[in-house]
């Protein structure tokens, strides 16, 4: 008899961890009058990116943090972006800074993510940050999604060491971050991703899914073993008849009898790659004000 999979509520999760971050920014700014500060610059009209940028912008806020938000036309060059990247970094009233992918094609997005000051990355995708990831240092900034992912799964399984991981997908942003932060925890990980020959015999024997695909209801009910813990990444907008409604990378009603915990889409992951953004906000305003310190 299969009982239905308990629900990880990355929503209510990522509530509670803003909160938390809320009082410790107000801490910082009582003991060091730093209030922790996020740029958010964009480029372009992608209508996805305006509602991610908006809510990163309120979140910011909420949690009591500054944010200043740069809009620029899609016809801008790169040296302009690179220009403005240079006034952020130069800053010191700005501790964190991102620039919302994606980006108009005449501008190299490498260019511009390594342009960002490593200190200020609370993306942690400026290859400093990656490289600290790879080799398993501590002092780097872990991309917001991969860290939500790994916060939800120790949400219900605290020691995550010898389980099978199986992540799909290895992107930059999600899939390979992933990897190296399960792989730190003690999991056995397998990665898959375009040219692997049959993703369901590698998830068929996962502990784990971790799925960041970007194609939805990729993965069916019998690509799951009973008890597994499965990871929803994906966002995909899907039309139905009375509109259109946001969708995973999972086909939920299919994996959830099996699963032992499984995120919605949404209000699983999507929450908690914001609240890790003000997570590594907040880092970076701390280390700010260590940095001052040590030079007083
Ligand atoms: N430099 C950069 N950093 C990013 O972190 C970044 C980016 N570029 N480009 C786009 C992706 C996407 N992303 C999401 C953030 C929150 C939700 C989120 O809150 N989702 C809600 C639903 C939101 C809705 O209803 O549309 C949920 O899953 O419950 C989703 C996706 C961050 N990204
Ligand atoms: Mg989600």
């Amino acid at each position: 008899m299969v009982s239905d999979a308990k629900l990880i509520d990355g929503k209510a999760f990522a509530r509670r961890l803003r909160h938390d971050i809320r009082d410790q920014a107000q801490g910082l700014h009582a003991r060091h009058g730093v209030l922790p500060t996020l740029a958010v610059v964009m480029v372009g009209e992608d209508p996805a990116s305006a509602v991610y940028v908006r809510n990163k912008v309120r979140a910011t806020e909420e949690a009591g943090m500054r944010s200043v938000s740069h809009h620029l036309p899609k016809s801008t060059t790169q040296d302009e972006l690179l220009d403005l990247i240079a006034g952020l970094n130069a800053d010191q009233s700005v501790h964190g800074l991102l620039v919302q992918l994606p980006l108009p094609e005449q501008i190299d997005r490498d260019a511009i993510l390594d342009a960002i000051n490593p200190e200020k990355d609370v993306d942690g995708f400026h290859i400093v940050n990656a490289g600290r990831l790879a080799v398993g240092r501590q002092d780097g900034f872990i991309p917001c999604t991969p860290m939500g992912c790994m916060m939800l799964l120790r949400s219900v399984v605290p020691n995550l060491a010898g389980l099978h991981a199986v992540v799909i997908g290895c992107s930059n942003i999600v899939g390979r971050p992933m990897a190296r932060l399960l792989q730190q925890a003690g999991c056995t990980v397998t990665v898959t991703h375009l040219k692997t020959r049959d993703v369901a015999a590698e998830t068929r024997r996962a502990d784990i899914i971790v799925v960041a695909a970007g194609h939805a209801g990729l993965v069916r009910g019998d690509w799951v073993k009973e008890g597994a813990i499965v990871i929803d990444v994906g966002i995909n907008r899907v039309d139905t008849v009375s509109g259109s409604r946001l969708v995973g990378d999972v086909a939920f009603d299919e994996v959830s009898p099996r699963a032992a915990a499984i995120t919605p889409v949404p209000g699983g992951v999507g929450p908690m790659t914001i609240a890790c953004l003000l997570q590594n906000t907040l880092q970076a305003a701390r280390q700010f004000v260590t940095g001052v310190i040590m030079v007083e």
